[in-house]
């Protein structure tokens, strides 16, 4: 964990720091369902100075009280407590509209941040920019000519896109670096807030048991899985810049995909932790034709729920995939030859994102009809780690049967209750923790990876295999995964608790083998 913090910065009578947060953007969709109610989250549990100032900022012109709506629209109240704490959240928060480019419009601001700095005696800032990559670079602009001084620590949360592709991502860096410092920018990647991907480092580096059968001597391959029931629901056209891969694989699988493969770090200090995760992208080869299958959704069997293409924002004829499966090598002493199946998908049969790491076959042929071990963190919904193993069938005779060493969550720690990813990431960045944030190097490498496989998408000359609105992806994905090593058991395996649930006739989800 780093910190910029100085003995001359400002805290209260905890010694928690001051700060004003900046939201840029206030008046979105972003700051709206996940920057606001982040925010009260903090509060809400004693981790935000309660002296701090929010200030909201963006163009739309609004009064305190429409405002105040928005800020909590997406708060979820679940006590008579949280209701007394956002009435208290509420006078911390203010809003103020200017324009993204206007020099007076941020000097206006600036009137107001050194007025609510006078109230609190902040003397750090954060600016979290909600706002759409085209206005990204004026407002940083901005925000250096207008709002920034040496004496205050002054912290930029930026959100993706960070560029399309290497091209645009280095020529953003290079904009975003001549006014702000890589230790004065946080590039967030929410997925590296959430409680399992945090846990990856503590289940492969607190735990003996793994960390020999970590590499390709054990493992076959690994399968990291993102996939989401709704599809793009008028966002359609917005989508349809970017595609699947941009949204999802390039960024959140691959940062997931960073943290099971990498070295143990040096300590936790972050620039440790990242330095590692950027040497693992670069022994990654770019993505081949061979190794990506692509998929877009079309209407849903009985035709209720709409295609892509019925989406009038998303352009006639459109190719861009909604559905993609890729398959990275890192050619490295510990991965050399084990496929890692990157896959991701909206419209799809279910709503989960894991990580299955899939073991060798038994060398020795004492036993009939084994199924490989598996190790699955699943990252959402329904926190869990679990491992499927072979077991003796209880009874006589010597039959094996198929079973699992399960950690669910909502057993093992149901009184304890789990951020969220935004939650941590604002925390973090309040703290000047750069671990969870993507370094501009680690950025680069990413982008080598994609670049090459995204031009010939974006140039057409990849077909996206049709498949219905709710179904498991594309025709052929069975055949992908196989071809990169991953076997279905032969031996039928059933969840207990799913068999428990149907045996009561709840409505659970059984597994599939279909
Ligand atoms: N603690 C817990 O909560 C636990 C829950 N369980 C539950 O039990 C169920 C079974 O678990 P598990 O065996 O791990 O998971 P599943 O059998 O659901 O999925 C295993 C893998 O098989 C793939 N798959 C699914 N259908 C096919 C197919 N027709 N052909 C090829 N591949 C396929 C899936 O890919 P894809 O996702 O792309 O379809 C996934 O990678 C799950 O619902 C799981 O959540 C099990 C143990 C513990
Ligand atoms: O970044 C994105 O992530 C969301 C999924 O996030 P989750 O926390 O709900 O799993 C995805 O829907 C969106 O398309 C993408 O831009």
């Amino acid at each position: 964990m780093s910190s910029d913090h100085t003995s001359s910065c400002a805290t209260d009578e905890k010694g928690n720091y001051l700060y004003t947060v900046i939201v840029l953007g206030a008046s979105g969709d972003l700051a709206k369902k996940k920057t606001f109610p982040a925010l009260f989250g903090l509060y809400k549990n004693k981790y935000l100075n309660p002296k701090t100032h929010i200030v909201g900022y963006a163009r739309t012109k609004m009064d305190q009280a429409t405002f105040e709506d928005h800020v909590t629209k997406y708060i979820k109240l679940k006590s008579e407590d949280d209701k007394a704490a956002l009435k208290d959240f509420l006078k911390l928060c203010s809003y103020q509209d200017g324009q993204y480019d206007k020099d007076s419009d941020f000097q206006r601001l600036e009137q107001r941040l050194v007025q609510v700095e006078k109230e609190s005696g902040a003397t750090e800032r954060l600016f979290y920019m909600a706002l759409p990559p085209s206005v990204f670079i004026k407002v940083a602009t901005c925000l250096k000519h207008n709002n920034y001084s040496k004496e205050i620590i002054t912290r930029l949360i930026v959100e993706k896109p960070f560029g399309m592709d290497l091209e645009s991502s280095r020529k953003l860096a290079k904009e975003l670096g001549a006014l702000f410092s890589e230790e004065e920018i946080y590039r967030i990647d929410h997925y590296l807030g959430k409680e399992m991907v945090k846990n990856m480092m503590i289940l492969r580096f607190a735990n003996v048991i793994f960390g020999s059968i970590w590499n390709r001597q054990s493992i076959d391959n690994v399968q990291i899985t993102f996939k989401e029931k709704i599809g793009t629901q008028g966002r359609g056209g917005y989508f349809d810049e970017f595609g699947i891969i941009r949204d999802v694989m390039q960024n959140h699988l691959l940062q997931i995909l960073t943290l099971v493969a990498m070295e143990p770090p040096v300590s936790l200090n972050s620039e440790d932790v990242r330095d590692e995760k950027v040497k693992v992208l670069r022994f990654i080869p770019p993505i081949t034709r061979e190794d990506i299958l692509l998929g877009q959704y079309g209407k849903s069997e009985d035709g209720k729920e709409p295609g892509y293409l019925d989406d009038a924002t998303v352009p006639k004829g459109s190719k861009t995939p909604t559905y993609a499966a890729a398959t990275l090598f890192i050619n490295n002493e510990r991965w050399a030859g084990v496929p890692f199946v990157l896959k991701c998908g909206k419209a799809l049969d279910q709503q989960k994102t894991e990580i299955r790491i899939q073991f060798k076959n038994v060398a020795c042929g004492i036993f009939k009809s084994l199924s490989r071990n598996e190790i699955v963190i699943r990252v959402q919904p329904d926190e869990a780690v679990y491992v499927k193993m072979m077991n003796k069938e209880p009874g006589l005779g010597m039959k094996t049967i198929i079973s699992d060493l399960d950690l669910s969550y909502s057993s093992r720690f149901n009184d304890s209750v789990i951020p969220e990813a935004y939650e941590a990431l604002i925390l973090d960045a309040l703290n000047g923790d750069h671990s969870n944030f993507v370094r501009n190097d680690e950025l680069d490498a990413a982008w080598k990876i994609f670049t090459p496989i995204l031009k010939k998408i974006d140039q057409g000359e990849i077909n996206p295999i049709p498949y219905a609105y709710g179904t498991r992806g594309p025709k052929g994905l069975t055949e992908f995964v196989a071809k990169h090593g991953y076997t279905r058991g032969e031996q039928e395996y059933v969840w207990p608790q799913h068999s428990a649930a149907a045996a009561a006739g709840k409505d659970q989800k059984a597994p599939s083998k279909n």
